[in-house]
């Protein structure tokens, strides 16, 4: 199974300004233009509401078909930027705090109700706890829900329960474990002591990270982050900053920046990226010295916008190749490999809280082999001495330190540990194997980060 988690990604979102109007498109219920009125029969009318369709659509897509929450909202067209990002909003705001709220209408549920119904309920547990909708829009909007899409028979239940969660929901959640509901018992124990503080990083929105093209300006309101990112509040629409057309930035996450960095010196040096899309470390590799720089990236589309992002960017120096990296062989060795293998992206469920519902333990079983097959494939692509760069967006050893542990004793690898100085701008992030690992519950006072993993190794 293929992961595409883009954390290099242009994350999706609103500006600023803008973002003040995605939350009161949630908390008032208000969408595009809403007309109620009367049916013929005399019937009210339920107001059009592209947010609430939307964030349901979501939610539905992954508790029912374990579909990812991007893709479900990308199926489904219709309404503006600003109703998207409020839907995007609500339906990931439900999913972060879906055990919790599970457990708050436990006692007003008598009997089980049919899935789409408990996704509508989940939605507006949602709006009243965690997004502060005034209690009549949070109801009405979830009852008129239930009327667009053919439920009628449960709004009466919609109603009395949700009217109940509303009166109840702060005393019901008073003693509540919440952290330890919202994470799935498999995550939790795999998690270990890192559990809760992951848990209470990924509760919260994730800003806008840049890495600046060098000698870049830093964008006004942007903070310059000690390992050299610059980070901007959440909801900010990286498009419409100054300098995004001249290709002077790209998003990537604070911890997602490191692994190149990294790299070591790349001056005059080959270098090849094995899993490119969307490019934002194909983007620092070019910037990074090397000779020559191959990204390669199986999925057309991906590879389209790899293409798309890399000329933004200005750097026609790099040789895209749309091809299998398992079974791509290059015409010389390269000096240095990036493996960004495909994972199960639970280091970025701050973005991608449906990461939670949808991932299962032999799905990381099963990635867990294709990366020991990439991790195959670079050794035959680097020169004896050429060092691997392996990284996952993943918080899972299975996916992290047990496949460098699996690398070394098959005997034909080195570890070349991160040493303090390379880690001096983020110490926090170094293991004592050597390894580089992040998790969402970090920098909490600066606004958190990914979670990630890296390990150096060297080919022998
Ligand atoms: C984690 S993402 C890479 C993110 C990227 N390195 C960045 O920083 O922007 C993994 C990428 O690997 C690609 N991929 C998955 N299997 C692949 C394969 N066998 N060969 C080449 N690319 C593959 C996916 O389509 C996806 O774009």
């Amino acid at each position: 199974m293929t992961q595409s988690r883009p954390e290099g990604a242009p994350q999706s979102g609103t500006s600023s300004a803008a973002s003040s109007s995605v939350s009161s498109r949630v908390a008032s219920g208000r969408s595009s233009p809403a007309r109620s009125g009367r049916t013929r029969s005399g019937g009210r009318r339920p107001a059009p509401d592209v947010v609430r369709d939307l964030a349901f659509d979501i939610l539905c897509g992954v508790v029912e078909d374990r579909r990812m929450l991007e893709t479900t909202l990308e199926r489904h067209p219709g309404g503006d930027g600003r109703d998207r990002a409020a839907a995007h909003r609500l339906a990931a705001t439900a999913l972060r705090h879906m055990g919790t709220i599970g457990e708050i209408l436990q006692p007003f549920l008598k009997r089980e109700p049919p899935a789409p119904v408990r996704c509508a309920l989940i939605l507006g547990v949602a709006q009243l706890l965690y997004l502060d909708t005034p209690p009549h829009a949070a109801v009405g909007t979830i009852v008129d829900l239930l009327r667009r899409r053919g439920l009628a028979p449960f709004t009466g239940l919609a109603n009395a329960v949700l009217r109940r969660v509303a009166r109840e929901g702060e005393t019901l959640r008073e003693g509540l474990d919440e952290a330890r509901l919202d994470v799935p018992p498999w995550l939790w124990s795999a998690w270990g002591p890192r559990a809760r503080a992951i848990t209470h990083g990924f509760y919260r929105e994730a800003p806008l990270d840049l890495t600046l093209r060098p000698g870049a300006e830093v964008p006004r309101e942007g903070t310059l982050l000690p390992t050299g990112s610059v980070r901007l509040p959440p909801g900010t629409r990286m498009t419409g900053l100054p300098g995004y057309e001249e290709g002077q930035f790209w998003a990537q996450d604070a911890a997602a920046a490191m692994p190149v960095r990294l790299m070591g010196d790349l001056t005059g040096q080959r270098v090849a990226d094995l899993c490119a899309a969307p490019g934002g470390k194909t983007a620092q590799l070019a910037h990074a010295g090397a000779d020559h720089v191959t990204a390669v990236e199986r999925e057309a589309p991906r590879a389209a916008r790899l293409r798309e992002n890399l000329a933004r960017l200005g750097l026609g120096n790099v040789e895209v190749v749309e091809g299998d990296a398992l079974s791509w062989k290059p015409q010389q060795p390269f000096d240095a490999v990036l493996l960004d293998a495909p994972c199960s992206a639970t280091g970025t469920l701050r973005r991608h809280p449906d990461v939670l519902w949808n991932k299962r333990p032999r799905d990381v079983k099963a990635l867990a082999e294709t990366q020991d097959a990439f991790i195959d494939a670079a050794h035959e692509m680097l020169k004896p001495g050429g060092k691997l760069l392996y990284a996952v967006c993943s918080l899972q050893d299975e996916e992290g330190p047990d496949r460098i542990a699996k690398a070394l004793a098959s005997g034909r690898w080195a570890l070349a540990p991160f040493t303090p100085e390379e880690l001096a701008t983020m110490p926090e992030a170094r293991t004592q194997e050597g390894y580089f690992r992040t998790h969402p519950g970090l920098w909490e006072d600066r606004g958190g980060m990914d979670g990630f993993f890296a390990a150096r190794l060297v080919r022998k």
